[in-house]
């Protein structure tokens, strides 16, 4: 997105066969002459990165993190950077599968943790003119609607993987859509899933809140069902739906 408008320099551990285009693949320590460094790692790698980079940043560089948590990732960059840089932290709600889809003005997230230089302003600019949606958040508030968002989307996604769903020839216009939350969430790395649920203040209370809700809806069906048989006798089923084989589960439940 950005190689259109700036040089952008990438460094990685492995030589990266595929490069985004425009994108130029160099050591550690010149990427980190570049006065904005956005650090696009894992969240549980954080510590080690910013450990690692810390003595080798410039004073002045703006350093930009991409977590898809924000306390966490914020309260590292604050203890573990020098004084001397500025950090912003930020959150592209969108990533390589959702991003071709684009229905809609992609959001980031941006907060201005340290803005001595005064740069966030330019940033922020420079994501608008991309076409993206700033939205100015706070990384407690983040979390918190992250949780109920982006968490509980990769929770039910993980869910349905969990229960082997496959394609089906007769699957609804829902059902379609629920495979394709499971695999866009599942496309993900897994350390991607367990950092979103660990990293994140306000994800146990997302779970919990799921937990409960998914009893609320089973007892829906507990108490009236009982009333209920579980099979239809053959003179309460419609005509031509009598179960002739004599056993097991009518096809028809009496609910359309
Ligand atoms: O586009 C994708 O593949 C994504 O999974 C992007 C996705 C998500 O939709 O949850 C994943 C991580 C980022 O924090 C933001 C968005």
């Amino acid at each position: 997105m950005l190689a259109g408008h700036y040089r952008v320099l990438g460094t990685s551990r492995r030589q990266v066969a595929s490069l985004p285009p425009g994108v130029e693949q160099v050591p550690l320590e010149k990427a980190l002459d570049a006065p904005v460094v956005f650090l696009t790692v894992a969240i549980s790698a954080m510590p080690g990165v910013l450990r690692t980079i810390a003595p080798l940043l410039k004073p002045g560089t703006v350093v930009v993190d991409t977590c898809s948590v924000k306390v966490y990732p914020v309260r590292q960059m604050k203890e573990l950077l020098p004084d001397s840089v500025d950090i912003i932290a930020s959150h592209p709600m969108f990533g390589p599968d959702s991003a071709r889809e684009r229905e809609y003005p992609l959001p980031i997230i941006l907060w201005p943790v340290r803005n001595r230089q005064g740069r966030y302003d330019e940033l922020r600019t420079t994501f608008e003119g991309l076409g993206l949606r700033i939205v100015e958040m706070s990384p407690e508030a983040h979390d918190q609607e992250a949780a109920f968002t982006q968490g509980v989307t990769h929770l039910v996604g993980r869910v349905l993987r969990a229960m082997d769903l496959e394609p089906s020839d007769i699957g609804t216009l829902g059902y379609r859509r629920l495979l394709q939350v499971m695999d866009q969430t599942c496309n993900d790395p897994l350390e991607l899933f367990r950092d979103l649920q660990r990293f994140n203040p306000s994800t146990r209370e997302m779970r919990e809140a799921f937990s409960r809700a998914f009893c609320q809806v089973e007892n829906l069906l507990t108490p009236d069902d009982r009333a209920v048989p579980d099979q239809v006798a053959p003179d309460q089923a419609p005509p031509g739906k009598e179960d002739s084989s004599g056993g097991g589960d009518p096809p028809w439940n009496g609910r359309s």
